[in-house]
């Protein structure tokens, strides 16, 4: 049985205050601490307070990227072992808003990711295909080769603790959700990439997120898939009843 596993990306919002105010008031207010996990990925400069302050019960922290390295000339950005150092526990490798404005590409994911768990972060690694893609009909080829090109090289004991989150481009912040079907189809199909890559014992402890226009009234629906294990969610997690609210959905599955 999977863990269902709900995780706000802030993306980059919020001051300080704002952020530390936020988890103050959620930490010891999930209904269902225990029966599912919840995480908040926060941007950078927020991480060390909020490692600070997560305790039993509370969310846990993550990064939403880092550089694969440990350390160097590499100006402007966060290494794991730093993110390590802090107590941060989960990070985000490849959201689409990364490869579309960073740059990132299949082999960075790939490097960020067994990176990721050289360090003992569990990457929270996103796929999902654009409008065009989805409308030539190239969903599954697409999802299925950011997989296999995310995960190459990681062995199964290191990728039956990855989370996959499946993310149609188009979905995100426009408020058009894919139906429950159509995010379990392409859950299903990475699914079934990994159990092609690790045998079906190993692709069944993976968790696969859904993202794209989460909130409280749709992720009932979308948890009740059977491919569907949790949820990467932007806008409704940057209010803390909106994420008490999915976790409480989460815990009830
Ligand atoms: O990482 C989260 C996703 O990009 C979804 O964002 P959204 O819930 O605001 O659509």
């Amino acid at each position: 049985m999977r863990k269902p596993i709900i995780a706000g990306n802030w993306k980059m919002h919020k001051t300080l205050g704002e952020a530390e105010s936020f988890f103050d008031s959620v930490k010891d207010r999930l209904p269902n601490a225990g029966r599912a996990d919840t995480v908040i990925c926060a941007p950078a400069p927020f991480l060390a307070s909020l490692a600070g302050r997560a305790g039993d019960g509370s969310p846990e922290i993550g990064a939403q990227t880092m550089h694969e390295e440990e350390k160097g000339a590499y100006t402007g950005e966060v290494s794991p072992v730093m993110l390590a150092d802090l107590g941060v526990r989960y990070v985000i490798i490849g959201h689409s808003e990364r490869r579309e404005y960073f740059n990132e590409t299949d082999e960075s994911v790939n490097r960020k990711t067994k990176s990721a768990f050289g360090h003992k972060l569990i990457p929270i690694v996103c796929v999902g295909e654009s409008l065009e893609e989805r409308e030539g009909d190239k969903t599954a080829e697409k999802i299925s080769g950011q997989v296999r090109a995310a995960l190459e090289g990681i062995s199964a004991e290191d990728a039956a603790n990855a989370v996959i989150a499946y993310e149609p481009i188009w979905a995100i912040g426009t408020g058009k959700t894919a139906t429950s079907d159509m995010a379990n189809e392409a859950c299903a199909t990475i699914r079934s990439t990994l159990a092609d890559l690790y045998g079906q014992e190993t692709a069944n402890q993976i968790r696969i997120q859904y993202g794209g226009s989460v909130k409280p009234e749709n992720i009932a629906e979308l948890l009740a898939q059977p491919d569907i294990d949790g949820a990467l969610v932007g806008g409704a997690s940057l209010e803390p009843e909106s994420f008490i609210a999915l976790a409480e959905a989460a815990g009830n599955e």
